[in-house]
């Protein structure tokens, strides 16, 4: 039995239509399967662990239909279960998709899923804040700089009208902007795989297990999707008007020239900030002072799309 977990309000309502439609296919309606809406931010990760115990041995797989916050909720449902996982596009940003060159229709997908035909495999992230317990990331981490200006985006009004209109990303370039007026770097400390440096004057670390974020941005061009590292991203000494030039080439993913980009690979980040930072995991933003990240090892397969390497292009 298959199980569809929908977001309805993912995409401005996007994923329900996506949904809506498919449920009038011949292909659905012959599937064995359920569904469940997610009814509010966190319900995602929480069906996924009572369909972990009511569906144990009756469960073919989990169709996730929404943006990368639901399937990032429902990968930390599973946690390290193994059970195959189908990703209906249906968000705002849908950097996941793009990050796996995802572009097959819904009802494709679908069937693909069923037939067993296209895997792709995939390794998660593994993140664990300020010693609480481990949690799992899908696309990337961030700190500092672009989770304020995520989190500045979250909370606007604009993101919801300008998502509308498809044209997401300009929210993130209008937080920028305010962001920008007030950010302070900070002295950071990281650990990249037992190897300690202060990074003076940080404006933000960020790790990946593909290059897009944001909608589209290309944070870390050459980010590979492979097992046991991961790409680190950071910026610092740089002043605010050349920041601003940084991230106008971020979209083709030129911004890595500026000399004030490094870009090392590791397994293992720790990263230690001297009070609390800002930070994004899949879009979804909060605070910490202390972080220790690492690259799994184990792939997780996603059914119904083969992975290639123009992803994204
Ligand atoms: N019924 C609901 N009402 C409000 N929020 C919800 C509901 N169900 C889930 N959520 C929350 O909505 C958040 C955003 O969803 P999601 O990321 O899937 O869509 P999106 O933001 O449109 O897409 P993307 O992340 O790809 O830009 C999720 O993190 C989830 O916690």
């Amino acid at each position: 039995m298959y199980i569809f977990i929908v977001n309805p309000e993912a995409g401005n309502g996007r994923a329900k239509r996506v949904f809506t439609k498919l449920m009038k296919s011949q292909l659905y309606q012959k599937l064995n399967s359920t569904y469940f809406y997610s009814e509010y931010a966190g319900h995602a990760e929480m069906l996924t662990k009572q369909i972990k115990i009511d569906y144990k041995d009756q469960l073919s797989g989990i169709i996730v239909i929404g943006g990368d916050g639901t399937l990032h909720e429902v990968m930390n449902g599973l946690g390290d279960e193994e059970i195959p996982v189908s990703f209906i596009p249906g968000g705002s940003g849908n950097d996941f998709a793009r990050g796996i060159g995802m572009k097959r229709k819904p009802l494709d997908i679908l069937r693909e899923t069923i037939a067993g035909n296209n895997t792709t495999a995939y390794w998660l992230g593994k993140y664990k804040l300020d010693r609480q317990e481990e949690r799992i990331f899908v696309n990337s981490m961030g700190f500092g700089f672009d989770a304020e200006i995520t989190e500045k985006a979250n909370r606007s009004r604009y993101k919801v009208l300008l998502n509308k209109l498809r044209i997401g990303t300009v929210s993130y370039v209008i937080a920028l902007i305010h962001v920008l007026l007030t950010f302070k770097p900070e002295d950071i400390t990281i650990e990249a795989d037992g190897k300690r440096q202060i990074i003076n004057n940080c404006w933000m670390v960020t790790v990946s297990n593909h290059p897009y974020y944001g909608g589209g941005m290309k944070i870390i061009p050459n980010a590979k999707i492979q097992s046991g590292r991961f790409p680190v991203l950071i910026i610092h000494g740089i002043s605010k008007w050349k920041v601003l030039g940084l991230f106008m080439t971020v979209f083709t993913g030129k911004h890595i020239d500026f000399k004030e980009v490094e870009l090392l690979e590791a397994s293992t980040l720790k990263l230690i900030a001297n009070r609390n930072i800002a930070y994004q995991v899949d879009g979804q933003t909060a605070s910490c002072r202390e972080a220790v990240i690492k690259k799994e090892t184990d792939e997780i397969y996603i059914m119904g799309h083969k992975y290639s390497k123009n992803a994204g292009a």
